[in-house]
């Protein structure tokens, strides 16, 4: 039987302990306005401005700790929720998380990748093949979808040196660069999954104190989110010069224009979304702004 965890009213969100991901989580969710004492084995951080607590763990762990109700979030890959998640599908087990927010960081893909002096002609080539994979089920699904029965031979790591090593035909794994691919005479040729973190959590809300401090947190990353990109700009500029202002700041919302020495001077702030470069800033310049200021933006509340 499954033990029944202590009811809490403390919200727990599970990084990784080390890895990609640990540093950009924990950075993100300190931009919340969430602090910590840590413990001193470092695998429990007392939330100390909220009720928040951390817990760090290997990002496999992540998707069974929500599921077992022993943590109520956790940051952790799109592919590593996903793997876990079909191999529930496949064993008829019910879905226990779900993503919550897509995080912006950690962007990779899962591909499969062959010898470089393959001549690609689709999947159907694969039929009979070993693929080597630290995501079976993921890769399983895939090659059902393309009706392709191939064999697949679970690595948990330095999966693309199978080849090499005569274990596999081809691969399965976490692209990025491309680095290691090409490192060990492998090529990319299809796309199964795109990954991101995100922020994980159980298929249903969560209900009561958790559940406040949940959509409190939320609130939060959504502001952080949304203005992680964005800019405030400031300005003055003629108020003649405005009609050719306007088009050079498309991204930006309504500006708010305040009138300084006199009617025809005017002083603006604007929230730009989209990047500002030195060249849009130069064009505005150009196009009669002057004292152009650009400033960081680090969380909303709408
Ligand atoms: N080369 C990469 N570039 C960008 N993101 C990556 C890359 N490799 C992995 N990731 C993403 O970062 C996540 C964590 O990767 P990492 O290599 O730290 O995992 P790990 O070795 O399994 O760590 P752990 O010790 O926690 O089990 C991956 O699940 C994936 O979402
Ligand atoms: O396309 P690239 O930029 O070369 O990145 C891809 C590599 O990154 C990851 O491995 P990692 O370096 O995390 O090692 P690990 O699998 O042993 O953890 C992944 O498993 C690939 O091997
Ligand atoms: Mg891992």
């Amino acid at each position: 039987m499954t033990p029944v965890p202590p009811a809490r009213d403390r919200l727990r969100i599970a990084i990784q302990k080390s890895g990609r991901l640990a540093d950009p989580a924990r950075a993100l969710l300190a931009s919340c306005g969430l602090s910590w004492r840590e413990s001193r084995d470092r695998l429990f951080c007392y939330g100390e401005t909220l009720p928040v607590d951390l817990l760090l763990v290997r990002d496999d762990d992540i998707p069974g700790l929500i599921a077992d109700g022993v943590c109520d979030l956790g940051v952790v890959g799109r592919n590593v929720l996903a793997e876990q998640g079909a191999d529930r599908a496949a064993n008829d087990r019910p879905a226990a998380f779900r993503e919550w927010r897509s995080l912006g960081f950690g962007s990779c893909r899962l591909a499969l990748a062959v010898p470089e002096g393959w001549a690609w002609q689709g999947p159907a080539q694969l039929a009979g093949m070993r693929i080597a994979t630290s995501y079976p089920a993921l890769l399983s699904r895939w090659l059902a979808e393309q009706g392709v029965a191939a064999e697949v031979v679970l690595l948990s790591g330095s999966v693309e040196i199978a080849p090499r090593l005569g274990q596999a035909d081809a691969v399965c794994d976490i692209v990025s660069s491309g680095a290691t691919l090409a490192a060990n005479q492998l090529k990319p040729v299809a796309t199964m999954f795109e990954s991101e973190a995100v922020l994980a959590g159980p298929v249903a809300e969560l209900d009561a104190v958790r559940g406040e401090l949940a959509a409190l947190l939320l609130r939060r990353l959504d502001g952080v989110l949304r203005m992680r990109h964005s800019k405030l700009l400031l300005f003055q500029a003629p108020r003649a010069v405005l009609p050719s202002l306007l088009p050079l700041l498309p991204d930006a919302e309504a500006p708010t224009v305040m009138q300084v020495d006199g009617a025809d001077e005017l002083a603006l702030q604007a929230l730009c979304h989209g990047a500002v470069t030195w060249q849009r800033l130069e064009e505005l310049k150009r196009a009669g702004a002057r004292g152009l200021m650009v400033l960081p933006v680090e969380g909303m509340l709408a």
